[in-house]
């Protein structure tokens, strides 16, 4: 297993000022939080950091400010690098040489244009021969508008450069099921459905993805020591408080909710998000507040 790929892993928002620059000193705040209460490692330009509306030169920022943390504290650093062109994800990923910091690229399933499986095959394949850096799959059907097979999941983790999968499928599904009950050699299955985390690990997780662990980053981390440890009463009780929690972040696009929810804990100057997404309303964020 490519090392450091367990645990909790924290795919970081991108703090925003209330004029809507990107807030560089409340990032690394933020990323040395989550690191000091016991996360694994940090994703950069996830979702969750609403890349699709950073700038090239913001998402350089975010990622010096990311790989800086990471060397200095020896935590692993997931990269979000791909879209649904195959050559232009190659030369995203190619183009990580300059943060030679980045552990792995966290790449997702083609969007929109919904190939074949064999042609989400095809895809990864080229990448895993082209790729300096391991990929982790990025597999989430409601976003792309594609579902993978357990069978085409493994068809990828027998490709040395293919580490491991964040699995987000909304539910745990019979794929789910029929990998785990057998799980690839040298591939790491990351939780990437917040809610769901804890089933996840129940039956072989090897951690998560989640920003939800932005809030209670160390519960969270107790949560997947004790499932690995074999505490159940701890994993039982622990996953269910915070599925909870997840479920009221995720009441409102992400991250919104989680920003706010931070900015009223004291830990972000502003709850901005970038159009298109809106900021959360103040029930979801009464809400959220019950469960951080
Ligand atoms: O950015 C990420 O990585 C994540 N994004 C997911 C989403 O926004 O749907 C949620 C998950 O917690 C991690």
């Amino acid at each position: 297993m490519t090392p450091g790929l367990h645990g909790i892993h924290v795919p970081l928002i991108t703090p925003m000022t209330a004029d809507g620059a990107i807030d560089p000193d409340a990032l690394a705040a933020l990323a040395n939080r989550v690191l000091d209460d016991g996360a694994t490692g940090l994703v950069a330009l996830g979702t969750t950091a609403e890349t699709a509306t950073l700038t090239d030169t913001e998402r350089h920022t975010v990622l010096d400010i990311c790989a800086d943390v990471c060397r200095d504290r020896a935590a692993t650093l997931t990269v979000g690098a791909g879209s649904n062109d195959t050559h232009a994800t190659a030369d995203a990923l190619r183009a990580l040489t300059r943060w030679p910091r980045a552990t792995a690229a966290l790449v997702p399933v083609p969007y929109f244009n919904r190939p074949a499986e064999a042609g989400v095959i095809a895809h990864f394949t080229h990448l895993a021969k082209h790729s300096p850096v391991p990929i982790v799959i990025y597999n989430v059907p409601y976003r792309t508008g594609q579902t993978i097979t357990a069978a085409t999941l493994r068809h990828l983790a027998a490709l040395p450069a293919i580490v491991g999968v964040k699995h987000a499928v909304g539910g745990i599904d019979q794929d789910t099921i029929t990998l785990l009950a057998d799980p690839p050699a040298d591939f790491a299955v990351l939780a990437g459905d917040d809610a769901y985390l804890s089933p996840l690990l129940a039956i072989g997780a090897a951690g998560g993805i989640l920003a939800s662990a932005h809030l209670r980053t160390r519960d969270f981390v107790d949560l997947a020591t004790a499932w690995r440890t074999g505490d159940l009463p701890t994993a039982r009780a622990t996953g269910h408080r915070l599925a909870a929690l997840s479920t009221a972040l995720f009441a409102e696009p992400n991250p919104a909710v989680i920003k706010a929810v931070l900015h009223a804990q004291g830990h972000l100057p502003s709850p901005a998000v970038r159009l298109p997404l809106l900021p959360a309303s103040p029930a979801a964020l009464r809400a959220a507040l019950q469960h951080a």
